[in-house]
């Protein structure tokens, strides 16, 4: 096995390749003989969806495509969260530029990820909420330790889960438990969510979670990659168009919403919560 460790500040292809000192957001890990991708979330404490970390996480992907991957497991470098969701700092009193600079990478990341041709497995070993959620759905398969938490808790928050997130959910555990979920901001425990389909599979460990998550890719590997491909982009396509026929009512539908009083002060709550615990 070799490292590279990609660096969020590095702008050249070659210096991609460098180890650097510098805080690495993402952690990109080839198996020489396998050419399967670990891609490591590393944003401690918790892995939050800020501008920076979404890029790194997008120029990944790209390089990712690129160079023919032909499979990636998403997992976290945290021992308690896969990812807690997009950064609230974020969007807590964001300048007009930030917020719509932040959103549009939030897009470009999540388009990327949703449909990538080559087969994809987040190992969620912690938490695993909202953006987070968001994440895991994007995946093909979800494989997740136990006694975590994962959902869409967006409503609980006081804030609309897009729409796009919501389909990435209907997809998976159909209509009737999606409307229910999100309409709750409903979080499930990691057994609850296998039960309803959120996840596919639960492991006992980091060890086993990422030993089914190779076998996972194993056997997506052995499928011939062209026709696997073009059934998986045909499944998502309406989702993703959408989107990419949306983006710019997406973003202005995040615009109006982040700057109404009671959202921030929503949010501003939020987050003394958080840091009062
Ligand atoms: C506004 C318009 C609407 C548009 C729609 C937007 C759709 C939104 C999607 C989202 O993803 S919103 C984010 C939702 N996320 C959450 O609700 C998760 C919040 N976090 C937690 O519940 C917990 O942190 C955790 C993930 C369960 C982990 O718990 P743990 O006990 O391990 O860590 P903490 O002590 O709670 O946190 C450590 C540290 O990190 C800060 N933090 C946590 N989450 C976030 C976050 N999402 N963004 C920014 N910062 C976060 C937390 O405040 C602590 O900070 P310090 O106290 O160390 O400074």
């Amino acid at each position: 096995m070799f490292v590279l460790r990609q660096c969020l500040t590095l702008g050249t292809k070659s210096s991609i390749r460098n180890f650097s000192a510098t805080t690495n957001l993402v952690n990109l890990t080839i198996n020489e003989d396998t050419g399967v991708a670990i891609m490591e979330l590393n944003k401690p404490p918790v892995n939050s969806l800020n501008y920076e970390l979404l890029e790194a996480m997008h120029r990944t992907l790209v390089k990712l495509e690129n160079e023919k991957c032909p499979g990636m497991i998403l997992t976290s470098s945290s021992r308690s969260t896969f990812s807690a969701g997009l950064d609230l700092l974020e969007m807590y009193k964001p300048t007009v530029d930030k917020a719509r600079r932040f959103w549009s990478m939030l897009q470009n990341t999540w388009i990327k990820l949703y449909s990538t041709p080559y087969p994809t497995v987040a190992a969620i070993n912690g938490h695993s909420p909202a953006g987070g959620c968001l994440l895991a759905m994007s995946c093909e398969h979800r494989i997740m330790v136990p006694d975590k938490m994962i959902g869409l808790n967006e409503t609980q928050l006081g804030i609309v889960a897009p729409q796009w997130f919501q389909d990435c959910m209907r997809n998976i555990i159909g209509e009737r438990q999606a409307e229910k979920a999100l309409i709750a901001g409903r979080m499930f425990t990691s057994e609850e969510a296998l039960k309803i389909g959120l996840v596919d599979e639960l492991a006992t460990d980091k060890e086993d979670l990422m030993q089914k998550a190779h076998d996972f890719l194993d056997e997506q590997m052995g499928l011939p990659p062209l026709a696997r491909s073009v059934v998986k982009v045909g499944f998502r396509k309406d989702t993703l168009s959408k989107l990419i026929n949306g983006r710019e009512a997406d973003i202005k539908m995040f615009l109006d919403n982040v700057f109404q009083p009671k959202v921030q002060e929503s949010l501003e709550n939020y987050i003394q919560m958080l840091k009062k615990k």
